[in-house]
């Protein structure tokens, strides 16, 4: 996409001409430009070394310079009002605490205004139960599985409502049948709350499966990335879409940009 497209005054997620490069002046992540509307979600893939993380990395404002600009509905991301919720790969969960103590702390720091103690646990409550993990609650990360893990994970991003949710390739680390499993559960969160995200994976499959765009960063930093349009296969019903004729051509697209730039 380039850069005379991007509106800086679009609403949603406006990456305008960013770029960095950490302090060993080596390019981390060539020039991207992107407008993720807010309510949207898009989906992130390149070879390692492309600069996904650190797409993520820069929008979750954790990197002190960058070339570009970033903002949310024409603010600076950095700005207080927008809160980034972010999912890594290795769960993110603080060990001593127990499964609700995880989502109750990142409820106290990310949403302070919410203090009625009651509605805070209520909303804890809530959140375990539709991930299906109520009976986890008392429970210590290290003692659930990987996808017990990341499930409780994702419910604390929910459950703080962020402005942009990010996620870093959140399921990676788990097989195949557990990984299909919370990709259901994720999308259908999604769909009843559609918060604005950014979802970073290795998979052609679950880019295509999860999201309305799908970003590829290319291999070397001098290339402009491709950005597929994939609502046609978002918009079916999820069971469908594996089989579908427009899943098979997403598919076939995507690794024709992947054989010329990764
Ligand atoms: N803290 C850092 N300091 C210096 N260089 C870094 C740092 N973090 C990442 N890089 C470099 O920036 C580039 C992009 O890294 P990044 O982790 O964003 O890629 P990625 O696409 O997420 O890779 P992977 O799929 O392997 O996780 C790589 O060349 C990497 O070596």
């Amino acid at each position: 996409m380039s850069s005379s497209k991007t509106n800086v005054n679009s609403s949603g997620l406006c990456v305008k001409d960013l770029q960095v490069e950490y302090n060993n002046g080596q390019p981390a992540l060539g020039k991207v430009n992107f407008i993720l509307p807010e309510h949207g979600i898009y989906t992130v893939i390149g070879p390692s070394g492309s600069g996904k993380s650190t797409l993520l990395r820069a929008v979750a404002g954790l990197l002190p310079d960058y070339a570009g600009q970033l903002l949310f509905n024409g603010k600076a991301v950095q700005d207080k009002e927008t809160l980034i919720g972010l999912v890594p790969q290795n769960y993110g969960l603080l060990p001593w605490k127990t499964v609700r103590a995880n989502i109750r702390t990142a409820l106290r720091i990310a949403r302070p205004a919410i203090s009625d103690k009651q509605e805070v646990e209520s909303r804890i409550q809530r959140w375990l139960t539709s991930m299906g993990i109520s009976e986890l609650a008392g429970r210590y990360p290290l003692s659930l599985s990987g996808g017990q893990q990341q499930r409780v994970a994702i419910a604390r991003a929910f459950a703080i409502m962020p402005t942009i949710l990010l996620l870093d390739e959140p399921f990676s680390a788990l097989d195949a049948i557990t990984r299909e499993a919370l990709q259901v559960l994720f999308l259908e969160h999604w769909l009843a709350h559609p918060v604005t995200a950014l979802f970073v994976t290795h998979d052609v499959e679950e880019a295509i499966l999860l999201g309305q765009q799908i970003i590829i960063l290319p291999a070397s930093k001098e290339e402009t990335p491709d950005i597929v349009d994939n609502r046609a296969v978002f918009g079916m019903k999820h069971e469908d879409k594996r089989s579908s004729e427009d899943f098979f051509e997403q598919t076939k697209r995507i690794r024709k940009v992947m054989r010329e730039k990764w």
